[in-house]
């Protein structure tokens, strides 16, 4: 449900078939590109090869595992990509998928060749995404990345580890055949120079194809975070009415006062830059903070139409049937002459795409711009997110890692009206069994490296 098939999207089934050496970021390339996609309701999942392999193979392989002289190795790692391949055409057809990503080196012309004929034997169009590179420091960083979090190196001492995997990588160094733009011009292919510093695009077949290459072009990997807060307690918090464009309360100034402190204590000397709604409250909120600032339509609140300025009992008794077709499906759900939490998404698009390419920002915006940024960044599935709590007067802190975002809340203490609505009441504050709308903690689950 809330996913675009292959009917609706272009009728185009795509295999991004992911290129490179280990230690290349391509595991995070394709995680990225997952989430992206499933966060604009497009059905994609990754097929990592490298947990195949673990189930067909041995769990902790050491370098020699992986000598293409070993005969043994190569026929696991071939078991291990086919069983894959096997999966991923069974979910093209049997679950309707219409992005799937090959997440494994597929290093040589062979293996390239090989699932080239798969893909076009079941109709599903190639696209081969390289990660080339050979800047040392970026490879360091995934190598560490890649020893502390892999299930292949697990229990390890990160020295040896790091040995290994290094040993590993020269063993892929004596076949890897790098994707040419001579010889391979009649394929579909986008190839990362160290991450995005020069991209080379040849063959894109489809408007989906050339949004995947807009997207990894924009990514990159220094460290940075994300601070998120809502504005201050409003006007219309207090009195329990959404929408609108009020002041902020007494105790909302008082958060204003209050935030550069609690930025400055997690964020230290950084430079950041402030993003805001247009609207009052978040503008009142920033107005302390001693950064750069930018509104953003597109940050505004949900747009309630007919019901904007209404508190949730108003909207109960007066339209009774909209209020119970949102409690049952608030994602989808528009309210009249209004948005839904898809539309927000939509105008949101262009927010992600430039937080991609910004380092350090703070976004000061309202409670469901917050829930629909946050589920982008944690994975969060559309049914869950527009019922996450987020509460007032409370600063969220976003690191974005090699396999996950971290997240940390650092609450003001400031009280705080309760802004949550549970399901099927109209009563505001939340309740101890709303457990599954809190926020899901640490890395979001993206699994290790091929
Ligand atoms: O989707 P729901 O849960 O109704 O939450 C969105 C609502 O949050 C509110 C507060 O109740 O946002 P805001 O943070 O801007 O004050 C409403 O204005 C808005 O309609």
């Amino acid at each position: 449900m809330g996913f675009y098939t292959v009917s609706n999207v272009e009728d185009m089934r795509i295999c991004v078939v992911m290129v490179g050496l280990p230690a290349r970021g391509k595991s995070f390339i394709s995680q990225k590109i997952v989430r992206y996609l499933s966060w604009l309701s497009i059905k994609a999942k990754c097929f990592n090869v490298g947990t195949y392999r673990r189930k067909v193979g041995p769990a902790h392989p050491d370098a020699d595992f992986f000598d293409p002289s070993n005969k043994e190795g190569s026929q696991v790692r071939q078991n291990a990509v086919t069983e894959a391949v096997k999966d991923m055409m069974a979910w093209f057809s049997e679950e309707n998928g219409v992005v799937a990503i090959l997440d494994a080196t597929n290093s040589t012309k062979e293996r390239r060749r090989w699932v080239l004929k798969l893909c076009r034997e079941n109709a599903i169009e190639p696209m081969f995404l390289e990660s080339w590179c050979d800047d040392k420091e970026l490879i360091l960083r995934n190598i560490s990345d890649v020893k502390t979090s892999s299930p292949d190196y697990e229990g390890i001492d990160p020295e040896v580890a790091t040995k290994d995997f290094l040993r590993r990588i020269s063993n892929y160094e004596k076949v890897y055949e790098p994707l040419d733009s001579d010889c391979d011009k009649d394929l579909t292919f986008v190839k990362l120079i160290n991450v995005a510093q020069e991209v080379i695009v040849n063959g894109i077949q489809s408007y989906l194809e050339s949004r995947v290459v807009f997207y990894v072009m924009n990514l990159h990997i220094r460290p940075r975070c994300i601070w998120l807060s809502r504005h201050g307690e409003s006007v219309y918090n207090v009195e329990k009415k959404i929408g609108g464009d009020s002041s902020l309360s007494p105790r909302g100034l008082q958060y204003a006062e209050k935030l550069p402190e609690i930025v400055r204590k997690s964020a230290g000397d950084v430079n950041l830059t402030v993003w805001t709604s247009t609207l009052c409250r978040t503008q009142q909120t920033a107005q302390h903070l001693p950064y750069k600032q930018l509104q953003w339509k597109a940050l505004d609140e949900l747009d309630a139409g007919v019901c904007d300025g209404m508190t949730y009992e108003e909207i109960e008794e007066k339209y009774p049937e909209d209020f119970k077709a949102r409690d049952d499906d608030k994602y989808e759900y528009r309210y009249p002459g209004g948005e839904s939490y898809r539309d927000v998404v939509i105008r949101l698009e262009p927010i992600i795409m430039e937080l991609e390419r910004q380092e350090n920002i703070l976004i000061v915006t309202h409670q469901a711009v917050l829930r629909c940024i946050y589920a982008y960044f944690m994975n969060v599935p559309q049914e869950e997110s527009p019922w996450m709590s987020i509460p007032l007067h409370t600063l969220i802190r976003l690191e974005p890692r090699a396999y996950g975002t971290e997240v940390t809340r650092i609450k003001a203490d400031i009280p705080a009206v309760s802004t949550y609505k549970e399901k099927g009441t109209s009563k505001l504050g939340e309740s101890s069994s709303d457990a599954t709308a809190k926020f899901r903690n640490l890395l979001n689950g993206a699994p290790p490296s091929a």
